[in-house]
């Protein structure tokens, strides 16, 4: 059952139309990821779920419990959805010490003084930063600060907790360092928690389930992997991925009852008729780099190409190879020695690829049963 479920959520600012019939469910313990590019709609969403924005239409349902009616303008208050939020900006009061500052929340709930000092220490000490109750915000980095926001956020044990661009405001470094510490919170509390970003590596490595935006509308909600080997349309290919997906214009024909041909810059593919829901004419390949295998001497089923580029980032290396017009990305594990302009020779794992209607952008591949029974494994 789920925890949260919005219902064709509509919302307008003055007449630009900002949410597009938004519907999600969200189960209880999920760490919920809203990605997409800049403007598309994520923190409204994350505004309107909170009570801060009121949408004109759709439904809000909180443990069961309807929180918001667009149509029937009813929208309970913030303090009654049981959820807290963590801004980019840590809105840390500047004259209070952490402790002050987190134990702010608990005020006011009829709590005795011992038990507040210890839920703040268990709080604290949650975040690594108990051994800083007594500084004031200004005596700490951004990251410490960041640590206080949420930790002030989690102290009253909220059922749902709602992160907007937690991180967005803290060096490369400390970004990493506190993905890792937010999955472990996640982890430890079981809390609901909804995250907003607009960096896929993020999203990818903390969530349970992503939700993909565009527009004003959800493209898919999947778990990271899933929507990463098989993303459902193709702009979720293109934004999620790096080094990016390759596209490539592809011809499907029909060539037995139960085999069909792809022609494509990666030569002629045979593929079972039983992966596909149907067969377009008219279609985009996708493969993902590490799904392109190069080698030095033709193999069977490869196509030639010109090596044009070679980037190694020390781990791996991502190599861009031109087969005829189409220029193609590969990656490969440690230091490739590949030369530019040498000749190779290059074919796709045909695990990897993924077939796209022209006009709708919608995958026509399936998932095949034994790869959906794996991806359950990543939960
Ligand atoms: N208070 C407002 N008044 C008018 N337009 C707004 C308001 N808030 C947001 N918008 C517009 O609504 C659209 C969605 O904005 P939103 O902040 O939800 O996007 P976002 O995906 O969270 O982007 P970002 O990652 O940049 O925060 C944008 O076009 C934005 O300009």
């Amino acid at each position: 059952m789920s925890l949260i479920k919005l219902e064709g959520i509509n919302k307008y600012f003055d007449k630009h139309h900002v949410l597009k019939d938004i519907s999600l469910e969200i189960e209880e313990g999920d760490f919920m990821t809203f990605l997409g590019p800049s403007g598309c709609g994520k923190t409204t969403t994350l505004r309107i779920l909170a009570g801060l924005e009121h949408q004109e239409e759709g439904l809000i349902v909180i443990s069961d419990k309807l929180v918001a009616d667009g149509q029937a303008q009813f929208f309970a208050p913030p303090a009654e959805r049981h959820l807290n939020l963590v801004f980019q900006n840590y809105a840390l009061w500047p004259h209070m010490t952490v402790f002050e500052n987190v134990s702010f929340g608990l005020e006011g709930r009829k709590r005795n003084k011992k038990e507040i000092r210890e839920r703040v220490e268990s709080s604290l000490e949650k975040l690594q930063i108990l051994a800083y109750k007594d500084r004031y915000p200004s005596e700490l980095s951004g990251g410490q600060q960041q640590r206080v926001a949420i930790a002030r956020a989690i102290v009253t044990e909220p059922k749902i907790l709602l992160l907007d661009e937690p991180l967005s405001n803290l060096d490369a470094k400390l970004r990493v360092e506190m993905r890792a510490e937010l999955k472990r919170l996640h982890h430890e509390l079981r809390t609901t928690m909804i995250y907003v970003t607009h960096d896929q590596v993020e999203a990818m490595t903390m969530s349970t389930k992503i939700a993909v935006f565009s527009e004003g509308r959800i493209l898919q909600v999947d778990k990271p992997i899933q929507l990463y080997q098989y993303p459902a349309h193709l702009t979720v290919a293109e934004f999620v991925g790096n080094p990016a997906n390759n596209f490539l214009d592809a011809t499907c024909r029909e060539s037995s009852k139960t085999t069909f041909h792809i022609h494509s810059a990666l030569g002629e593919m045979v593929m079972s008729t039983d992966w596909i829901e149907r067969i377009e004419k008219d279609v985009v390949l996708t493969v993902r780099p590490e799904d392109l295998l190069i080698s030095r001497t033709p193999q069977k089923g490869s196509v030639s190409g010109t090596v044009r580029a070679v980037l190694p980032a020390g781990p791996e290396t991502t190599i861009h190879i031109q087969c005829g017009e189409t220029i193609l990305l590969a990656k490969e594990m440690g230091v490739g020695t590949y030369l530019p302009d040498s000749t190779v020779y290059i074919k796709a794992n045909l695990e990897g690829i993924n077939l796209y209607d022209r006009t709708s952008g919608l995958r026509l591949n399936k998932i095949p049963e034994q790869k959906a029974q794996d991806l359950n494994v990543y939960v």
